[in-house]
């Protein structure tokens, strides 16, 4: 098992992996507020994979899926995609490339529809279209005339969630998605998580407090400490006591 002491101020290695990572984060640092968050992220996912990131409160893991969506600058390193080189790509461009990020907070309009949200996400071109989304939440088939604002928070996510698969991502970031939701509704959003990434092989990050479900759903766990990647290992290999005294 490997861990690296984050005082340190190196950061380990990428995973070497027999398959091209799709996303390839190379030392990278970023700033908030003139505040250091990211000191130095190397990490590589590859296509295909389940990553749990987990870290405590302030850590840097919102820091982190921003800055690969181009929403936080790089002030040192380089984030790759695909391939390409998407360090200073503007958001949208990323976006394009199938980079899709559901936000911690309010990752849709209150004051449209259930309809008009999704279409606020869609890409004609995309694989994934209103079909299958309605078929992944049918509930929203049934509300899709109804105000985003008046749905309930369970709701709401699976509309956030929706929207940021309308654009048929590669890539899909997930920041904490499960934050407020009763029991039943957090193993539901785990659910999808899994579907989105089994069903459509969409590449998922998942950023989550929860470690027990984590475990439950990721194959991969990278726990993040003080803007450093402190443990990078298969879940197979871990267990939520190791992780707990990480945190
Ligand atoms: N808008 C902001 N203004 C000032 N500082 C910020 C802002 N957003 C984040 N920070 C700071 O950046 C650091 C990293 O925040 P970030 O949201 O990435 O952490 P996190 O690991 O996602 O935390 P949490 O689990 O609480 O969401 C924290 O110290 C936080 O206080």
């Amino acid at each position: 098992m490997s861990t690296s002491v984050p005082d340190s101020g190196v950061a380990p290695a990428a995973r070497p992996s027999s398959t091209p990572a799709l996303l390839r984060l190379d030392g990278v640092h970023a700033e908030v507020a003139g505040q250091p968050v990211l000191r130095g992220i190397t990490l590589d996912v590859a296509e295909g994979e389940f990553v749990a990131v987990l870290g405590h409160n302030g850590a840097g893991k919102s820091t982190l899926l921003r800055t690969v969506l181009g929403l936080v600058p790089v002030r040192r390193g380089q984030v790759r995609f695909s391939g390409d080189d998407i360090t200073r790509s503007p958001t949208p461009q990323i976006v394009r490339k199938g980079v899709s990020l559901v936000p911690q907070q309010r990752g849709y309009f209150e004051n449209l529809s259930v309809a008009d949200n999704l279409a606020f996400g869609a890409r004609t071109d995309g694989r994934i279209g209103l079909d299958e989304i309605y078929e992944l939440f049918p509930i929203l088939r049934e509300r899709r005339g109804q105000l985003v604002g008046t749905m309930s928070g369970g709701q709401r996510q699976m509309v956030a969630i929706s929207i940021a698969l309308m654009s048929s991502p590669r890539l899909l970031m997930l920041d904490e998605p499960s934050v407020g939701l009763q029991p039943n509704l957090v193993a539901r959003v785990m659910e999808v998580a899994t579907q989105v990434n089994t069903e459509f092989g969409i590449t998922v990050i998942l950023v989550e407090q929860n470690i027990e479900k984590v475990l439950q759903v990721a194959r991969r766990v990278v726990v993040i400490n003080q803007g450093l990647v402190q443990l990078d290992e298969p879940v197979a290999e871990v267990t939520a006591d190791h992780i707990w005294q990480l945190l």
